[in-house]
């Protein structure tokens, strides 16, 4: 299909993430402009809107979305809100990159699949940014050529500097090890079927009541054994690493993502402090893949059924929290709309 012009967005929800992708879609992505910004807080949203050309202010996302020049929309409120953003984007036919989580809790999931197949057509690309980080993208590369064999085990490391204020122990499961999630059902091309969380004992790091970090352990599909280290508290960097054993050999990323230095007979590296920081290539190259492909009228990447099955995934995995125990995951079966 042809491309179309520049692809006007709207955004919505301008915090941490939705201000860090409004400036990327102004002044990094080819073929994009921000058309609208949405949030409810009117005099942050003015102050994006007033700094660039062509921009409207909003304080509600349906109106944005029926203005003038919104080919499409980019979600970055907070979770809750994105179920209504999305029914409304599926109202006017527009296609959306959504933050992750699709939505909190897969009967809202569910609810979002099926009115995107009442569309029709695929719209929603949810965004799992790791997909398109380079050393991910290389793993998965290898992976796929087959030399080392099948895939037995994965060990993951995920660590942040600190949370932010309000940050729960449900979070580090729906919040963070969603991430992993992704990553295992993309890398492995296998769905998560179980869920077993192990609580060490608290990090002094960790605020009062915050059960950090967690072991989390995940079943797939094809018997394979998945293992995360949450730590979300560590105070010295933002760490995500990622092993994955194969029967012929094994492959490891996460590692080198320093510059590493040698002074005054000492070498050594720096660590990234967040996300914004580490993922800030795999941002970029989301963002653009998706103007692209909307541009030429596709949709690629992680989809409404990704964002259903790690809802299910985080559902389990809070209840191993919880409970105890191996909690198994339970899915409705794949619509071939999204095979
Ligand atoms: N991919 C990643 O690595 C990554 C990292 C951080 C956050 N996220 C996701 O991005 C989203 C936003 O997170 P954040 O850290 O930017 O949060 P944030 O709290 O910094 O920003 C959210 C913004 O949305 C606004 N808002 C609240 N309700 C709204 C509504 N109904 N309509 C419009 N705006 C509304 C708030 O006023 C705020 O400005 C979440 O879904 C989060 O899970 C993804
Ligand atoms: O919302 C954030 C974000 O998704 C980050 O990528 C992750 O590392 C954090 O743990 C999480 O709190």
């Amino acid at each position: 299909m042809a491309q179309r012009g520049t692809l006007g967005v709207a955004v919505i929800g301008t915090g941490k993430m939705g201000a860090d992708h409004v400036r990327r879609l102004a002044e990094v992505t080819n073929g994009a402009r921000v058309a609208a910004v949405v949030d409810v807080d009117a005099e942050r949203v003015k102050r994006i809107a007033d700094g660039i050309e062509g921009c409207t202010a909003h304080t509600d996302a349906a109106a944005a979305m029926a203005s003038d020049g919104v080919d499409a929309v980019l979600i970055a409120s907070p979770g809750p809100a994105h179920e209504a953003a999305l029914l409304t984007a599926f109202e006017h036919d527009l296609p959306v990159l959504c933050e992750k989580p699709l939505t909190p809790g897969s009967a809202s999931a569910l609810r979002v699949l099926e009115a995107e197949q009442k569309v029709g057509h695929r719209l929603v690309q949810v965004g799992f940014m790791r997909r398109y980080d380079t050393e991910y993208a290389k793993l998965k590369a290898l992976l796929n050529t087959g030399q080392l064999g099948r895939p037995l085990m994965l060990h993951n490391r995920h660590r942040n500097v600190a949370t932010p204020p309000g940050f729960t122990s449900e979070m580090l499961i729906n919040d963070s090890v969603v991430h992993e999630m992704d990553i295992t059902r993309w890398l492995l091309g296998q769905e998560i079927t179980a869920v077993t969380v192990l609580k060490p004992t608290p990090s002094d790091n960790a605020p009062e009541g915050l059960q950090d970090p967690q072991f989390v352990v995940f079943e797939t599909a094809g018997g394979a054994i998945v293992d995360v280290e949450i730590n979300v508290n560590c105070g010295f960097g933002y760490q995500v690493q990622a092993e994955v054993v194969c029967e012929r050999g094994t492959a490891r990323i996460g590692d080198g993502h320093a510059l590493i230095t040698n002074q005054a007979g000492r070498w050594g590296g720096t660590i990234a402090q967040d996300f914004v920081e580490r993922f800030e290539d795999a941002y970029d190259r989301q963002v653009q893949a998706w103007v692209d492909a909307t541009r030429r009228g596709e949709v690629t990447g992680p989809s409404a059924w990704d964002g259903y099955a790690t809802a299910a995934v985080c559902e389990a995995g809070v209840r191993a929290q919880t409970e105890g125990g191996r909690i198994e995951v339970e899915l409705v079966e794949r619509p071939a709309f999204y095979s």
